[in-house]
């Protein structure tokens, strides 16, 4: 492999972009286009790569060099093509790709049946952590009360990696049999690995072993810890808090000096100036240690900067907690102090009920303006409706999406509207900040428990309506991973360089109707919208209370002209992205992407410019293919027996069963020749879209 470092790239500021070629096999096979090796990707498909080294240029035919693709390390190991010459190159294993999770905000009790993993409240780490198995998750926990001026970090086992089914408390357990909790030399054991990890060290060498050992120690938030293949001592006190069931023996074999560096560089990222004391105070240290003399005992390092670790982290932190909100002063209407919203809702707290406070008639309802109204969450099935076409402004007629059961135990949030916390508008809808209280428990690290969303609603016009429930639909179309970010890098075609998998949209938290006083959800664009279908936009006024899209809010349109061009290439590959996955914006304009201080990962104060998160917005003109091809094989079926009626009708009796099996035949090419018109029309689609978005973010058509 040689590095051929391309000078015109960074002479134009270009950071992002394959410097390694990959030297072909004269014998080799001709690598032939989408039917390479899979190698290790992200969800999305794409081609994926952790780091820019790991991208390589390869040459389709060994016997032309300039004609050539780019590949991950993954695929190349995959080929097998003298790879073994290849790999001592890096010095760190191929690992799969990970979700990188935003600053957390949400807060839930940690014994909640309902808890998640990783938990609620687990913030990111970071790659040189969170690859590992073994690692044990950081809590944010500023909401407990006596820590109320402080974000404290404390540290749970993760969870094995098995089958879901079969479940794991946590590394590990507490030992309370006796006799298997002493060890060769009988000794009590503090905690024993869980039956995962156990299974886990069986047949392995003792190298193995011993490396497996380490890591999982290296997580344990205690000093001194000496551990076996049977679990630990603890040398020093834990906090029972730190494990779910339980834990325990064996001698570190890393540096202490390279496992403080690692635990530095993640606090180091979540606040620089706090200054870690190392606490290895307990005098009962060093006694314990000779009574314990058979064993190499290490002091755990790793484990210093986070034991009690306090990180004054964001300036939620420094706000009352939610446990004990200040009644008497509490506007729950301010967005003021609020952290936005990030993260998913975790299933179980998914709101069913929204009860939405709207004092200023936000969403043109009539009740009086003190009394909230309540909706209820619907979702668009895959299909439940014709898709708006780009071209088309006027309302088109949709069946009523289906409401949401209602969970066992009804989950109730409130949204407070406000005409002053307006985030922007567009031609067809006002969208607003809006604080939300989740159903309980789940809460907020923030003074009220609340956070923002964003909240679009429509104007009062027809195709406002329509348009709103179109987003809808797309937003039930958008795969969780489009609004997930993930470590690395991928090779979005016809894109050349790598560019970061952040998330395509914003997250999306359900999309609502009102309800009728009988308990009913009213949904008039369903009920009225076919006598719409002729509207002139804009012009048509309708007294139909708004539906509510509740999304993440992402922050301010784009200014692509002042973007480096690596910054224009990953915008545009969010546009690419959105096209992999069939889905049409249907209306590309740089005010439909937003940008937004980053990492996410880490809190708001942190955050800058110089690592931005982009969304694409606004898809009330989108297009899914999936959906257009439901609606034409409906369409195709119902005509089917008319078509049928027909031909008996004219024959004047039933047809022979020869006479059905060739019109059966007839439909089947008819069903057939409606899909291909509908993909015809995608392509179409995606072509001058991929087209405006190039005008739009100024793209070059080529070497972009
Ligand atoms: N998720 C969001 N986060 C932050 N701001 C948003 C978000 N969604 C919308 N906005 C703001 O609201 C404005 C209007 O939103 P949007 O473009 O979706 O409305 P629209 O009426 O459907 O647009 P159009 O004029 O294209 O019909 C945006 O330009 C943006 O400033």
């Amino acid at each position: 492999m040689t590095d051929k470092t391309e000078a015109t790239q960074r002479e134009e500021g270009r950071t992002r972009f394959v410097h390694l070629a990959f030297t072909r096999d004269p014998n080799g096979p001709v690598l032939k286009k989408n039917e390479g090796p899979r190698g290790v990707r992200t969800p999305n498909g794409l081609i994926w790569g952790h780091t820019l080294d790991e991208f390589v240029h390869i040459p389709r035919v060994p016997s032309i060099p300039q004609y050539i693709t780019t590949w991950s390390r993954s695929m190349l190991k995959d080929l097998d093509e003298h790879y073994d010459e290849v790999e001592p190159m890096y010095d760190w294993p191929i690992v799969p790709p990970r979700i990188v999770r935003p600053w957390p905000v949400l807060s839930l009790p940690r014994d909640h049946p309902a808890q998640t993993d990783p938990p609620i409240g687990a913030i990111d780490e970071g790659c040189e952590l969170e690859h590992s198995d073994f690692m044990c998750y950081a809590l944010r926990d500023d909401a407990v009360p006596d820590r109320k001026a402080e974000t404290s970090v404390h540290r749970v086992p993760r969870r094995c990696p098995i089958e879901s089914s079969q479940g794991c408390t946590g590394r590990f357990l507490v030992t309370e049999d006796t006799d298997a909790r002493r060890d060769m030399d009988g000794r009590p054991y503090h905690y024993l690995w869980c039956q995962h990890f156990h299974a886990l060290l069986q047949g392995k060498g003792e190298e193995e072993r011993r490396h497996l050992r380490h890591q999982a120690m290296v997580e344990m938030p205690a000093n001194m810890i000496v551990g076996d293949d049977t679990g630990v001592h603890i040398l020093t006190p834990l906090p029972p808090r730190y494990f779910a069931n339980g834990e325990a023996n064996q001698t570190l074999n890393k540096p202490p000096m390279t496992m403080r560096e690692m635990t530095l560089s993640v606090q180091e990222r979540l606040d620089r100036r706090e200054d870690k004391k190392v606490e290895l105070s307990d005098p009962s240290v060093a006694e314990a240690i000779n009574a314990i003399s058979a064993l190499d005992v290490v002091p755990h390092a790793a484990n210093e900067g986070f034991s009690e670790a306090r990180i004054s982290a964001s300036s939620e932190s420094n706000q009352p907690t939610a446990s004990e909100p200040e009644a008497e002063k509490v506007d729950m209407f301010s967005a003021e102090g609020l952290p936005k919203l990030e993260e998913f809702i975790p299933d179980a707290f998914f709101p069913d009920t929204l009860i939405v406070h709207d004092p200023d008639r936000r969403t043109q309802h009539e009740q009086p303006s003190d009394k909230p109204v309540t909706f209820r969450r619907v979702r668009y099935p895959p299909v439940n409706g014709k898709q708006l076409a780009s071209s088309d402004a006027g309302p088109d007629v949709a069946s009523a999406p289906d409401p949401v059961a209602p969970a066992s135990e009804e989950r109730v949030a409130h949204l407070y509207l406000k005409k002053k916390n307006r985030l922007g508008e567009g031609h067809h809808s006002f969208v607003y900040r809006a604080p939300l209280t989740l159903p309980a428990p789940l809460s907020a690290h923030s003074p009220t428990g609340q956070v923002t969303v964003a909240a679009k609603l429509a104007y009062p016009h027809c195709t406002a309506h329509a348009l709103l429930h179109n987003e809808a639909r797309a937003y039930a179309a958008f795969p969780v991973h489009a609004q997930q970010e993930y470590c690395g890098y991928n090779i979005v075609p016809p894109c050349h360089d790598p560019v970061p998998v952040g998330p395509v949209v914003p997250k999306f938290y359900g999309f609502y109707l009102p309800v009728g006083e009988d308990g009913e959800i009213i949904d008039a664009y369903a009920r009225e919208g076919a006598q719409h279908k002729k509207c002139y936009e804009g012009k048509c006024t309708v007294p139909w209370v708004s539906p509510i899209l509740l999304i993440e809010e992402c922050g301010e349109p784009v200014r692509p002209a002042k973007f480096t061009v690596d910054q224009r290439t990953e915008c545009f590959s969010l546009v690419l992205r959105l096209h992999e996955l069939q889905i049409v914006q249907g209306s590309f304009y740089v005010r439909n992407i937003l940008i937004q201080p980053g990492p996410l990962a880490v809190p708001p104060k942190l955050r800058t410019m110089d690592n931005p998160s982009f969304r694409i917005i606004d898809f009330g003109r989108a297009q899914v293919l999936r959906d257009m091809l439901k609606l034409a094989d409906e369409e195709q079926a119902r005509l089917a027996p008319v078509r049928k009626q027909q031909r008996e009708k004219e024959k004047g009796g039933t047809e022979t069963e020869e006479e059905q099996k060739k019109a059966e035949e007839v439909d089947e090419r008819l069903r057939e020749e409606a899909r291909q018109r509908v993909l015809g029309a995608m392509r179409r689609a995606l072509y001058e879209e991929e087209k405006q978005a190039r005008e739009q973010l100024h793209v070059e058509d080529f070497g972009f």
